[in-house]
């Protein structure tokens, strides 16, 4: 999308310094700032410190770290010994594991001298891949926008919440739970979003820089409003994005989107999750017990970074001095709570059967 009118990806290769630079989000909203990736140390740490972060983003990035082992040790010893140190680095987003899967098993069959191009060429598939999938699941998300708005007086907006990001930068472009929300604007439908500011990262505030970007009305709340404001129907639907839905439609989500889904369902109130097929763990069934919860730095909930009036970028410290902090990343939201998956081939419900149907090719 545009930042200042510029068109950017989240990341893209530089083929004159044949590296990686990436929008390193640890700035942003405050700061826009590019860094270039040069090692595979590096590229692990973009993801574990979340210079990088968002499911999909965290997946391609990991195959260009791939494409960038090959390229300075194209051996079997390398290819595995990347594979385990980039998917070391963060446990829950499933694109990272579907991402390394996929170029392992593409690059070992190779030969050595063939597995450096072959990296760097499945790593630019992937990342376009992600472009479009991301531009459909805007389109069909967009029919359920048009649905709601159809219902309104012209010109009342239609009014979604939606918890973290799940926006262009949580991708490599278009964003999932944002995309419906992008092409609804500018099919001229008027919207508000109500942007949850999603503690302890307030990953909402990254939402806020996108929407206001492009000129959607939307307001930034704390996480405990939304409740409140669907009590009060200000909300006509919820969007969220996944880190990884299980093969029955169980979605794990940035921590505290299940306690949305509940208020949700509480007052009538449909919840919607952007989902790109490469999200989908078919190998496990039961969120709750299936997928591991990434349990981060206290200190992100202890100390929150913020922006002084004279523009410095600054941390401090909300808790008095050694308080304990629990940080789970990540809850699950069981299907039941959900109105309908929004993925690249259409919309289905959060049952085995209609994600089977709707992906025969990859439900096994
Ligand atoms: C389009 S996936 C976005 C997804 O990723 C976020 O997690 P994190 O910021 O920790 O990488 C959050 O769960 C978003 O919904």
């Amino acid at each position: 999308m545009k930042v200042n009118g510029t068109p950017y990806r989240s990341l893209w290769w530089d083929s004159t310094k044949a590296a990686l630079q990436i929008i390193d989000q640890r700035w942003l909203p405050y700061d826009f700032r590019i860094q270039q990736l040069d090692t595979v140390a590096e590229y692990a740490t973009a993801i574990t410190d979340m210079h990088v972060r968002g499911a999909p983003l965290i997946g391609a990035t990991a195959a260009y770290g791939m494409a960038l082992a090959m390229a300075q040790d194209p051996s079997d010893a390398a290819l595995d010994r990347t594979w385990d140190l980039l998917h070391a680095t963060r446990p829950t987003a499933i694109n990272l594991r579907w991402a390394l899967d996929r170029s392992r098993a593409a690059l070992a069959p190779l030969p050595p001298s063939a597995r450096a191009d072959a990296a760097l060429r499945l790593a630019h598939e992937i990342a376009d891949e992600d472009v479009e999938i991301n531009r459909r699941i805007g389109e069909h998300g967009l029919t359920l926008i048009r649905e709601i708005a159809a219902r309104k007086p012209v010109g009342e907006p239609v009014r979604l919440l939606t918890h973290c990001n799940a926006g262009w930068i949580a991708t490599v472009d278009w964003g999932t739970a944002t995309s419906p929300m992008y092409q609804a604007h500018d099919a001229g439908i008027p919207l508000h979003v109500w942007v949850d500011e999603t503690r302890p990262r307030n990953q909402g505030a990254l939402t806020s820089w996108e929407l206001g970007s492009h000129g959607i009305s939307h307001s930034y709340i704390t996480d405990n409003a939304g409740g409140h404001l669907m009590q009060q129907g200000q909300v006509d639907m919820v969007i969220t994005g996944t880190d990884r839905t299980t093969r029955q439609g169980d979605v794990c989500n940035k921590i505290g989107t299940y306690l949305k889904a509940l208020a949700a369902r509480d007052n009538n109130v449909p919840f919607y999750v952007a989902l790109p097929s490469p999200t989908i763990d078919w190998t496990v069934t039961d969120g709750l017990s299936e997928i591991p919860i990434e349990a981060r730095n206290p200190r992100e909930v202890t100390h929150v970074q913020g922006t002084t009036s004279s523009g410095e970028i600054g941390v401090i410290q909300v808790t008095p001095e050694g308080t304990p902090a629990a940080n789970p990343a990540f809850d699950v939201t069981p299907n039941r709570l959900v109105t309908g998956l929004i993925t690249e081939r259409g919309i289905c419900a959060a049952t085995a059967e209609a994600l089977a149907e709707m992906f025969p090719d990859l439900a096994g």
